[in-house]
């Protein structure tokens, strides 16, 4: 969970509410954070976690999930056991990884344990994961500069993990920022899209994967499921929002601003991106 607004849980609720899903949550940790970084983290204990994942599924039920910053080991054990026991009673369908690990700037946001726990406990139980550039590196220990090195570590990803990946390649330089890589032991697709030159990308990963989930929940495959995703983070991206001193978030309703701006009923701030206006 992110106070900003920008990213986080925050993001992910306003992505599945844009999807017209019902969403819900498990928070594992408070984070002070705004468009510059975040200043300090606290977590939640492993069984409050359990509990709240309990509480949505015993009641409400879960049709896709997908999991962001589980933060320490403790989190991560606690969230991969009750994922293994609710898929046991198919209670737990289509799962999607956000492995957040390090943060697109390169900071290493959890520590050496909980990548192993992460690696072997959770993520063979997702549907797909969608390391970024670094977290990519993690999972493989390749170093990734290159088209080549993306796909030859989405090859790797999956031969370990049996999962479909895709790779982000927002952190990427030059032309080969914002193409993402999709492998899924059959298909090796690059994602293309045109780059959106904006500094205000705060929550793009966690928009990204909150979306997928939502598609999922609505019945489509896998694979369409990402290319919706990829589409709406790109035109979320472009109506970004000049918000803050450092990367300010997507514009999560962008429909809603188009039309609040167009029928003049709220005034075209300078601080919202309008690409149409
Ligand atoms: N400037 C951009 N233009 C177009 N697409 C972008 C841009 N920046 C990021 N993306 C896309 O956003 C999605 C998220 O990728 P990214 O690599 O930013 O993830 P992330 O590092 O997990 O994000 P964050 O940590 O900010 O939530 C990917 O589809 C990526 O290609
Ligand atoms: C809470 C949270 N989750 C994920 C990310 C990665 O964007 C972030 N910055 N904050």
């Amino acid at each position: 969970m992110s106070l900003g607004g920008g990213a986080g849980i925050q993001a992910d609720l306003r992505t599945f509410a844009f999807h017209c899903v019902h969403g819900t949550s498990a928070i594992t940790c408070i984070t002070a954070q705004n468009t510059l970084g975040v200043t300090r983290v606290d977590a939640m204990a492993p069984d409050a976690v359990v509990a709240q994942i309990q509480a949505v599924v015993e009641d409400i039920g879960v049709d896709a999930a997908k999991t962001g910053m589980l933060l320490n080991q403790g989190i991560i054990a606690a969230v991969a056991e009750q994922v293994g026991l609710l898929q046991a009673k198919n209670q737990m369908r289509n799962l999607v990884v956000d492995p957040v690990m390090v943060s697109r700037t390169g900071v290493q946001l959890i520590d050496g344990d909980a990548v192993k726990t992460l690696c072997h406990d959770l993520i063979p139980k997702a549907a797909l994961v969608t390391p970024n550039r670094y977290e990519a590196q993690i999972l493989t220990g390749l170093e990734i500069n290159s088209l080549d090195g993306m796909k030859s570590a989405a090859e790797i990803i999956y031969r370990d993990f049996n999962i479909a990946v895709l790779i982000k390649g927002g952190g990427m330089e030059g032309d080969l920022r914002g193409i993402d890589i999709w492998f899924d032991g059959e298909k090796l697709e690059i994602l293309t899209t045109k780059l959106v030159d904006t500094k205000n990308t705060h929550g793009t990963g966690c928009t990204l994967s909150s979306a997928i989930a939502a598609n999922l929940a609505q019945g489509e495959n896998l694979f369409t499921s990402v290319q919706k995703a990829k589409n709406y983070v790109t035109t979320a991206l472009k109506y970004s929002l000049n918000i803050g001193a450092g990367q300010g978030p997507v514009g999560h309703f962008y429909p809603l601003l188009e039309e609040a701006v167009g029928s003049g009923s709220i005034k075209n701030n300078p601080q919202f991106s309008m690409p149409n206006f």
